[in-house]
């Protein structure tokens, strides 16, 4: 299917739109602008990396549904390419004729740093330009924080470290999770904090276990301080991972409701306790110190 839109467009994974994708966005809206071209986002699904096998980290700071609702916030179109073996081994050349200039229409091209298309990667900057000369195309130079490149890689050790600000200054945002309530075990009521437990995405990185300070946005818009816990729950039994917001000065059934979970900081590791009692003072003091935050 061709469409008829003409697209400014930028190519990628994209994994937590961070402040180096961002950068790149800002300027892919300006070009586009300029051109009277609309701005787009071309990302793939699954990751790249899943379809390939490639070695590391299998966890993503963002679903594909995180990164389209992200993109399209800041005002650009969000596109997710079906993305295969059979995709990954055509050559740069026929990739970029066929999918991104002939059916998307793209006339203008911003790409990050590191971007590489087609089989082996061949697909440099230099290669695209040579290859297509008469398609303007522009690289964006690499972010920078703390003197090193900003990258997914930097905010996945961050996460995992608990280190929440730290994610927070590279993504722009804090760490969302996107996703829908689902019921639990219905102990959570029992102990006087109710917890609303969130669907992750498979793929979705977990941070390190523990209580969190955050920030819950229901589905009518609504925002409310709210104390989370990520972990398995050793105090009640071994459980499934979870990712639980207990809303301050809430009551209400949102089960089903989609909402957003933005983790502010650390509060302290999941621990085991000898007892509900223990397990429950604990979480009081939890959520007064995320109530304080
Ligand atoms: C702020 C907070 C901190 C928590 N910390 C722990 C913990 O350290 N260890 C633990 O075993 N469970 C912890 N829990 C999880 C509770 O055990 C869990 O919320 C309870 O089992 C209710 O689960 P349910 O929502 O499935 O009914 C915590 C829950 C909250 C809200
Ligand atoms: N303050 C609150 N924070 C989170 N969820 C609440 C709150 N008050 C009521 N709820 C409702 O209660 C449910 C959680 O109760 P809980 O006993 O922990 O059950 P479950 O084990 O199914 O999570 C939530 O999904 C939500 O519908």
């Amino acid at each position: 299917m061709t469409d008829k839109v003409l697209r400014a467009a930028t190519v990628g994974n994209f994994d937590g739109c961070h402040l180096g994708h961002q950068q790149i966005f800002q300027i892919l809206r300006n070009e586009a602008k300029a051109h009277g071209l609309v701005p787009t986002v071309i990302s793939f699904e699954p990751h790249t990396r899943h379809v390939l096998g490639i070695p590391g980290h299998p966890a993503l700071l963002t679903t594909t549904e995180e990164k389209g609702a992200f993109v399209r916030s800041l005002g650009l179109d969000f596109l997710a390419l079906p993305f295969s073996r059979e995709v990954a081994e055509q050559p740069y050349q026929t990739f970029i004729q066929n999918e991104i200039l002939d059916k998307l229409n793209v006339k203008f091209l911003v790409l990050g740093h590191d971007h590489r298309f087609g089989a082996a990667g061949k697909g440099s900057f230099d290669a695209i330009l040579q290859t297509f000369p008469e398609l303007p195309a522009i690289q964006v130079s690499a972010k920078y924080k703390d003197g090193e490149v900003l990258s997914s890689s930097r905010i996945r050790d961050a996460l995992e470290k608990g280190a929440v600000e730290r994610a927070t200054t590279f993504l722009g945002r804090p760490y969302r999770f996107h996703g829908i309530v689902v019921a639990g075990k219905r102990i959570g009521r029992t102990i006087g904090f109710p917890t609303a437990n969130v669907q992750t995405g498979v793929y979705k990185l977990i941070p390190k276990y523990g209580a969190y300070a955050a920030v819950v946005r229901l589905q009518d818009g609504s925002a409310h301080r709210a104390v989370v816990n990520i972990g398995l729950q050793p105090s009640i039994g071994d459980l499934p991972l979870a990712v639980e917001a207990h809303i301050l000065d809430f009551n209400a059934d949102i089960y089903g409701q989609t909402i957003d979970v933005d983790l502010l900081t650390f509060i302290r590791a999941e621990q085991k306790f000898a007892s509900i009692d223990d397990l429950k003072r604990q979480i009081g003091m939890d959520a007064d110190f995320a109530r304080n935050y």
